[in-house]
């Protein structure tokens, strides 16, 4: 089977396997109980709807609405693939609504309507009003997309956006603004051809315009050719606004010497001698899709000084509305704009364009499999999966609405990325809660990784995001040179275990700690070489407050000299491990311990629940500390069942303040309502969020499962029990797993000070 053949089975068989399509609705209330569908539907939901009469605003209170958007087609224009009636049209809206979805949190109705006479078109969409905060008109050909788009912004008071024209203008000129700027050349001078003269092509045109090139130096060719002064056949008003008094009549001629060839018409119509016609350092956008008017291979190979970008992520520069109308609906829904103007739509064009010129993170590099991106020809927009595509353009989208006076809500704009980062991001709540509070008090974190570059970087995030100081070890002048490389100017510590005076300090100091344990001092100096005795040494002789290491460790290599250098802390059994989980609808739970303790002990694991039940206040969780096995209260008298409600006991008489009850099951531990029916002599009120599991087996096939099957996000593992601050590092983590480490490590290394002058004083 070829590539192709490949693609179109797969593409079958990704739409039919399971639930047929793509989407699906989403309950977002309890309705488990007689009490919840009383709430739900009748008597409850009188009350909303009675409250919403009264004031038509309450809609966006009580209802669905504020996040509601209805992508509309009716079928006459689907991709480049002409007008397939509305039915074949379907799986591309519910394509849209998944986008919508997993960019910008945005819910979406598809609807696929049966009418192609504008009149038809106007009046059913408007009569939607009611039900929707905006309309994404999208694959409903030209001329008639027009007038349809024009007379429903005119009578709807809520944005109407079509996709086609709109997003694919401000996606190519975040583009355009990008190329001109690597060619050097000046929007008011440039020529442009253009293939197609329908939706895209003529709002591409317009906005172009709007952005300064000149509308003579714009020629367009449809299927009748060049569209020019006083041609008569396939033409419409809009067409006319560009029609030329040049001489080319074909698509060749127009090309020929043109600085910029855009095409939004249908797959093949350029060839490889077009491409050479033109101008020195051409500009290609090739946006038909499913297949662009000319691939970017054949023109790569047409001349090397060729700019290309077409509509497929298959290749770099993927120009597609989809960079946009997710996070400019985001925008315009959260400041309740009634549309979405000029102003908007410029300002998401200027935000997409600055982000391509800023450092790609590595989660970005890992979705695409890359090892870099740099602005340049082969980046000159963002990724579609770049997560700050929202936090950019949202937010512009938010400030020009509020600026031109369509928004009806006022924003604060850093409070509202702060909320939209939240919204978006998985986990990044509990994260932020973190590197709050670690910037409140930055502590020394002492990484053993120094060379590394990812360690390198993270060092400088830490440092300028005021969540602590970094010492990296390593060589002092190959650190020096990956920072120029790396481009790090921020000053960051940098101690050689090789050079450095300590070495003799610290190495009387661990022959001291482990002359019992067969250590000479001899033996002690030549471990300090290793940097992960070296940086848990700077730890226990004060000289850092926190260590990480493990990036390109096993485990085992970063925690033996951390317990040998600095052990566990007093009165604790043993050390052990978290993970906080962040599950798919939002909700944190700390599991422990899933790293360290294979079978620990019910004594053991009193410690491990008491040191989870602190942290997990770290991560801002009140804790409600559940043990777990496979019995409730005593329910089967099994050894293992029997440890945990031991377990339950200490920890129950060491610590009476914690809420904190066991041993039960999973299920019971996460749900009130079946607790209060067998079992409300319990003590935990609410669900629990410290699950505590009876051994290592069970703690890490469980967060396995979740992260797979739950889709959870893993935060972790989190070292605790250690007499002072280390943590370990997986192996491939990126920047911001290094330095969302560092600064869970900067909150434990204040926890610890804030012990010790507890204790001092
Ligand atoms: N990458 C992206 O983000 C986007 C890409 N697109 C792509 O742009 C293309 C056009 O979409 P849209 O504007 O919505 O569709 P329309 O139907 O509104 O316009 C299509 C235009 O292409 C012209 N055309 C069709 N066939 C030919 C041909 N053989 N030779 C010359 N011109 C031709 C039509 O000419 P005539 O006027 O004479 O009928 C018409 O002007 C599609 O391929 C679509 O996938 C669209 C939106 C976004
Ligand atoms: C991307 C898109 O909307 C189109 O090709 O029609
Ligand atoms: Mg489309």
């Amino acid at each position: 089977m070829d590539d192709v053949a490949m693609l179109q089975e797969e593409a079958r068989e990704y739409h039919a396997s399971g639930r047929p399509g793509k989407i699906a609705i989403a309950i977002t209330k309890p309705c488990a109980t007689q009490h919840d569908l009383a709430l739900a539907y009748t008597p409850g939901v009188a009350v909303p709807v009675l409250d919403i009469q009264q004031d038509p605003l309450e809609a966006f209170r009580y209802t669905a609405r504020a996040n509601l958007v209805a992508v509309i087609t009716n079928g006459t224009a689907v991709l480049g693939l002409g007008n397939v009636g509305p039915l074949a049209g379907k799986p591309v809206m519910e394509g849209k609504a998944l986008l919508f979805k997993r960019f910008a949190d945005v819910d979406v109705f598809d609807i696929e309507i049966d009418a192609t006479d504008p009149d038809d078109v106007v009046r059913i969409v408007k009569a939607l009003e009611p039900t929707f905060g905006g309309i994404n008109l999208e694959d409903i050909s030209a001329p008639q997309c027009f007038e349809i788009e024009q007379r429903l912004s005119a009578a709807m008071d809520i944005p109407v956006f079509h996709d086609d024209q709109h997003g694919t203008a401000i996606i190519s000129g975040a583009a355009l603004l990008n190329a001109l700027e690597l060619t050097g050349k000046d929007i008011t001078q440039v020529r442009m051809a253009v293939s197609g003269a329908g939706a895209a092509a003529i709002a591409c045109c317009e906005f172009f315009v709007s952005l300064g090139m000149r509308r003579e130096n714009i020629v367009l060719a449809d299927t009748k050719g060049v569209i020019y002064r006083d041609r008569t056949e396939g033409m419409n008003a809009y067409k006319a606004r560009f029609a030329t008094d040049r001489p080319a009549r074909t698509l060749a001629e127009a090309i020929d010497g043109a600085d910029i060839f855009l095409g939004v018409s249908v797959a093949g119509l350029v060839t490889k001698e077009m491409v050479l016609s033109m101008a020195d350092a051409p500009i290609v956008f090739a946006l038909a899709n499913p297949d662009p008017e000319i691939s970017y291979p054949a023109a790569r190979a047409a001349r090397g000084d060729v700019l290309i970008a077409t509509g497929r992520s298959d290749y770099p520069n993927q120009v597609n509305n989809v960079l946009g109308f997710p996070f400019i609906f985001r925008g315009a829904l959260d400041v309740r704009a009634r549309t979405i103007d000029n102003g908007m739509m410029v300002a998401a064009a200027r935000a997409l364009a600055d982000l391509a010129k800023e450092d790609v993170p590595n989660s970005v590099l890992r979705a695409y499999g890359v090892d870099r991106l740099e602005f340049g020809p082969e980046y000159l927009i963002p990724k579609p999966l770049d997560p700050r595509v929202p936090l950019r353009v949202a937010p512009a989208v938010a400030a020009a609405a509020m600026a031109s006076g369509v928004a009806r809500n006022t924003l604060d704009l850093a409070a509202y990325t702060e909320q939209l980062a939240n919204r978006l991001t998985r986990g990044r709540e509990v994260m932020s809660h973190v590197t709050r509070k670690a910037q409140t008090a930055p502590k020394r974190v002492v990484f053993s990784e120094g060379e590394e570059q990812k360690i390198i970087l993270a060092a400088a995030r830490i440092q300028q995001e005021h969540i602590g100081l970094p010492i990296l070890l390593g060589r002092e002048e190959v650190i020096r040179s990956a920072m120029k490389e790396l481009r790090v100017s921020v000053p960051i510590e940098i101690v050689d275990p090789a050079t450095t005076k300590r070495a003799a300090s610290y190495a009387a100091a661990l022959h001291e700690r482990r002359q019992r344990k067969g250590i000479t001092l001899r033996e002690a100096a030549a471990l300090l070489r290793q940097p992960n005795y070296f940086g848990a040494m700077m730890v226990q002789a004060g000289d850092a407050d926190a260590f990480v290491a493990g990036l390109t460790y096993h485990y085992p290599d970063v925690i033996r000299p951390a317990l040998q250098v600095i052990g566990s802390a007093p009165g604790v059994s043993r050390v052990a491990g978290l993970y906080v989980m962040i599950t798919g609808d939002g909700r944190a739970v700390v599991l422990t311990d899933p790293t360290v303790n294979f079978d620990p002990t019910a004594e053991e694991l009193a410690d491990i629940a008491i040191m989870a039940a602190e942290r997990a206040r770290n991560f801002g969780l009140e804790p409600r500390v559940a043990l777990l096995s496979f019995s409730n209260f005593g329910s089967t008298n099994h050894p293992r069942s029997v440890k945990m409600a031991a377990a339950t006991q200490l920890v129950k008489t060491r610590r009476p303040d914690l809420m904190v009850d066991g041993e039960m099951m999973a299920d019971v531990a996460l749900s009130p309502t079946l607790r209060d029916e067998d079992y409300s002599f319990c003590d935990l009120v609410g669900e629990a969020n410290v699950l505590v599991f009876p051994s290592l087996e069970a703690a890490n096939v469980a967060y396995k499962l979740l992260q797979h099957l739950g889709e959870a996000v893993a935060i972790g593992p989190v070292l605790i029990g250690m007499s002072k601050p280390v943590h370990v590092l997986s192996r491939g983590a990126d920047v911001t797993d290094i330095a969302n480490m560092a600064a869970i490590a900067v909150i434990d290394a204040q926890d610890a000070t804030r012990m010790a002058s507890r204790q001092g004083g």
